[in-house]
């Protein structure tokens, strides 16, 4: 079973009153894999962002079915799902370990039960153990990254969904990221993230998803994409010149 499957998504934002409306996805289909990494990736502004927030309705789409395992969004089929937004509030007043406990909290509510041992492994895995009881604030923003990581992978969940996990890291961060990705794919975690550089999917992602201008360009396995069209801008020339998109 395809751990998410989307198909038929449009959303438009409607514009003010001398602005004109903006239909930002256009009839957006794709699923993923079980047990597979499936990069997301476009050019800023393409719409990798607001499919992700359809995802969990915090957009509502204007029209569109999504499934998380055969099953719509909904509290039970949530606690499968681990989800790093673009920008997380992060309440720079707590320590890293606070922070986890407010996120499981939204998730079970007062059940502390099995909280200390899985903040412990999640803290481990992001290497923040040591750092648990500084507040955010004294972070860095590699450490900012990887702590909310560390939220999204708190609940083991079967699907993690990350929405541009490396931007604005360093090169020790990007790789410290990466190292943290590959260990939740070892696994067996579902992994969907998000990034405008192609360059990052090479080597975490089987598979991939292409969006431009809110079309899907491209969906399959990543190997073929790169034999076909090696680059973003390649693929785009292509199926420009071949009239097939709107590009
Ligand atoms: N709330 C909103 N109201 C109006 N337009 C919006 C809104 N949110 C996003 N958009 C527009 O929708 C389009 C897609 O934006 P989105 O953030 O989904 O792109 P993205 O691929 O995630 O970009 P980036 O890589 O820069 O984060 C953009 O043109 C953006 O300006």
């Amino acid at each position: 079973m395809a751990a998410l499957t989307v198909e038929g998504l449009n959303k438009t934002f409607r514009g003010g009153l001398f602005e004109k409306d903006r239909h930002v996805l256009r009839d957006v289909s794709f699923s993923l894999r079980e047990g597979q990494t499936t990069g997301f990736v476009g050019s800023n502004g393409s719409g990798k962002t607001t499919t992700i927030k359809c995802l969990f309705d915090f957009i509502h789409p204007d029209s569109g079915t999504i499934r998380f395992f055969g099953q719509e969004i909904g509290n039970e089929v949530k606690t499968r799902i681990g989800y790093l937004p673009e920008r997380p509030y992060l309440y720079e007043f707590l320590t890293g370990e606070e922070f986890l406990k407010l996120h499981w909290n939204l998730c079970y509510g007062s059940v502390t039960k099995d909280f200390a041992e899985r903040a412990k492994e999640s803290l481990r895995k992001v290497d923040l153990l040591e750092a648990k009881d500084r507040r955010l604030r004294t972070y860095s923003k590699g450490m900012l990254q990887r702590v909310g990581i560390a939220q999204a992978i708190l609940t083991r969940p079967d699907l993690l969904i990350l929405d541009e996990p490396m931007s604005g890291l360093d090169p020790d961060g990007r790789a410290m990221v990466k190292d943290i990705l590959r260990e939740e794919q070892k696994r067996g975690m579902t992994l969907f993230f998000s990034s405008h550089l192609l360059q990052d999917m090479e080597e975490l992602c089987s598979d991939l998803v292409v969006i431009n201008k809110g079309q899907i360009l491209y969906k399959g396995d990543l190997p073929t994409f790169m034999s076909e069209f090696q680059s973003l801008e390649k693929a785009f020339q292509v199926l420009k010149n071949k009239g097939a998109m709107d590009v």
